[in-house]
């Protein structure tokens, strides 16, 4: 959603009564979403947006006596806020309900099935809505234990923050189910407004998608020629559904492939694609072991496991004249 300048002149003058907890954001009423988060200025893509510390946190197995109890040894204002937030699963409860409404991973998520060993509910970070073409993600960072939002591309003044809540990869009826299961809500995201031609290209882009990461998570590649083909296809769907959460892992394909058969020279340019994307989304720390690819892609454990042969970087001309 972008507000046009005079939104966002409305939007600035309720900011005092609102309170902005953070200088450069502010919690206003989003048509059709409750509350939301909207940016008081750009941020280029990878600059951190907010960084929070939780009002409390959880471990995996919690009850609404352990969220009363924790809640309990908060001060007075972390309680209020608590309370001030959206509750979506009132049948669990007042306590129980919007912990779990709210509730962010303090730790890594990832697609290999790792789960986050606690979760913490944030105060400004809980006003994020969903978006099927989110434009910042978060990070736990334990050494200063915040929670950090990082845009995943460039932010314009007046856009409102949306993070993705669930599968991204999916059609849009699928999206949506899961959505309206997990959180009770019908998305009102600008993919999901699509309709006709528009949202069938869509809902075809993520299709194929699903399919290529579900492979490429497994290294069921073929043959590293279709391997990297594959991966900058990705690319390209992905840009075309702005979805640039992802590009690092297919960035990992590309990488391999072409490290397995010993062109470092394409290596290292999907190696510095990788880094970049993955230090936009998950920051500098976490994109560390890219930079060590991009100074020796050849110190890869698969480097030359394969025969030699030559294929191409992310950006070369060749996929579009092949079709990828
Ligand atoms: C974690 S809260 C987000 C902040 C919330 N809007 C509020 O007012 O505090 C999650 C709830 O926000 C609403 N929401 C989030 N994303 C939405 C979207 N894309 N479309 C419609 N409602 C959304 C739903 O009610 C959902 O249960």
């Amino acid at each position: 959603m972008y507000l046009g300048e005079s939104h966002r002149r409305t939007a600035r003058h309720t900011l005092t009564d609102l309170s902005p907890t953070a200088d450069d954001l502010y919690i206003t009423d989003v048509p059709g979403k409750g509350k939301g988060i909207i940016a008081l200025r750009y941020f280029q893509r990878g600059e951190t947006v907010l960084a929070e510390p939780p009002l409390f946190t959880q471990g995996l197995v919690r009850s609404a006596a352990s969220v009363r109890a924790a809640l309990a040894q908060c001060p007075p204002e972390a309680q209020h806020a608590f309370w001030e937030l959206h509750n979506c699963h009132p049948a669990r409860g007042s306590a129980l309900g919007t912990f779990e409404t709210n509730v962010l991973p303090c730790g890594a998520n990832d697609a290999h099935g790792r789960v986050a060993p606690r979760g913490g509910v944030f105060a400004t970070a809980a006003r994020l809505n969903h978006g099927c073409a989110p434009n910042v993600n978060n990070a736990w960072d334990a050494a200063r234990g915040v929670l950090v939002l990082r845009a995943l591309r460039d932010i314009a003044a007046g856009e409102e923050l949306t993070l993705g809540y669930g599968a991204l990869l999916a059609r849009r009826e699928d999206r949506r189910a899961e959505l309206r299961a997990k959180f009770g809500f019908e998305c009102a995201c600008e993919v999901c407004v699509l309709e006709g031609k528009a949202r069938a290209a869509s809902d075809a882009r993520r299709e194929c998608l699903a399919a290529l990461y579900g492979a490429h998570l497994q290294g069921a590649y073929g043959d590293p020629f279709d391997g990297v083909g594959e991966a900058a296809l990705a690319l390209r769907l992905l840009r075309e559904e702005g979805l640039p959460v992802y590009e690092s892992s297919f960035c990992y394909s590309g990488f391999h492939c072409c490290a397995a058969v010993s062109d470092y020279v394409s290596a290292k340019a999907w190696a510095v694609k990788a880094f970049e994307a993955s230090r936009a989304a998950f920051g500098e720390e976490h994109a560390s072991y890219w930079k060590g690819l991009v100074a020796n892609p050849n110190s890869y454990a698969d480097a030359g496991s394969l025969g030699r042969r030559t294929l191409a970087g992310p950006d070369s001309p060749l996929w579009s004249v092949l079709g990828f």
